[in-house]
């Protein structure tokens, strides 16, 4: 489903005169079949969220190649990237990333609109997607007047609405209390059990950890463990 091959990832930083080279990802290799969920853990700066901008074409590896459901996806230009992106990955942030001027129902409703989908399709997609996450009597809640577990469930409604087979999550239960983290991690696994969804996690906690079917530790940029738990 995914494929790294030997990737290397390094920034520029400064001008022409001061030019600096930051190598932040040296010669990764990595397969992720399609259903797993897989953790990526490691410390601060050790290249978590630049392994995730790669995949998901952000960045452009300075090495090597990156395939999605065997599409060699480094040769992408940016405009086909966007349309890839929209089709294939789905974001969670530890933050929601939801837009605060903008409902409940808008929020989800967003990436639909992105791809062109006609209203009364867009209603009705996104009524049931707010049904599905439990709150569809939230639809037009601003992001400020929910939890912060109801938020993190309209991120995710958003994220499933294109119907992604990947989902990519930046440390979801950063921001979520012990409960709400629980109820995250069993609809990870519903979604995973019942719709073969892959997950990409990145985290710092071990209960998330321990709950993907893998670990990949990364320690200076370099996969140093790669754990069937
Ligand atoms: N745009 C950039 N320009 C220059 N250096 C960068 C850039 N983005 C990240 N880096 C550097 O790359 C290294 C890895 O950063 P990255 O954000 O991938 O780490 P991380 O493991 O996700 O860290 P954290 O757990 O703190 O989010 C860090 O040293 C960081 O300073």
């Amino acid at each position: 489903m995914i494929e790294l091959k030997q990737v290397s990832h390094q920034f520029k930083i400064g001008k022409k005169t001061t030019e600096r080279i930051v190598p932040v990802l040296h010669d990764i290799s990595l397969h992720i079949e399609k259903g797993e969920i897989v953790a990526i853990v490691g410390r601060s700066g050790s290249g978590k969220s630049t392994l995730l901008n790669l995949i998901s074409g952000y960045l452009r590896p300075s090495e090597g190649e990156i395939y999605v459901q065997k599409r060699a996806v480094t040769r992408l230009s940016e405009g086909e990237w966007a349309d890839f992106r929209l089709q294939h990955f789905g974001f969670i942030f530890q933050s929601f990333q939801l837009i605060p001027s903008m409902t409940a129902f808008a929020n989800v409703e967003l990436p639909l609109v992105l791809k062109g989908v006609k209203e009364s399709e867009r209603r009705k997609q996104t009524l049931l997607m707010l049904e599905r996450v439990g709150l569809q009597d939230y639809a037009e809640h601003y992001p400020s007047e929910l939890s912060g577990g109801q938020q993190q469930r309209v991120s995710i409604a958003r994220a499933l609405i294109v119907n992604p087979p990947i989902l990519l999550a930046d440390e979801p239960t950063g921001s979520l209390d012990s409960e709400n983290e629980h109820e995250l991690l069993r609809f990870i696994e519903q979604l995973n059990k019942e719709q073969g969804i892959t997950f990409l996690i990145i985290t710092h906690d071990d209960k998330v950890a321990s709950f993907a079917n893998r670990t990949i530790l990364l320690q200076d940029g370099k996969i140093v463990d790669r754990r069937l738990l």
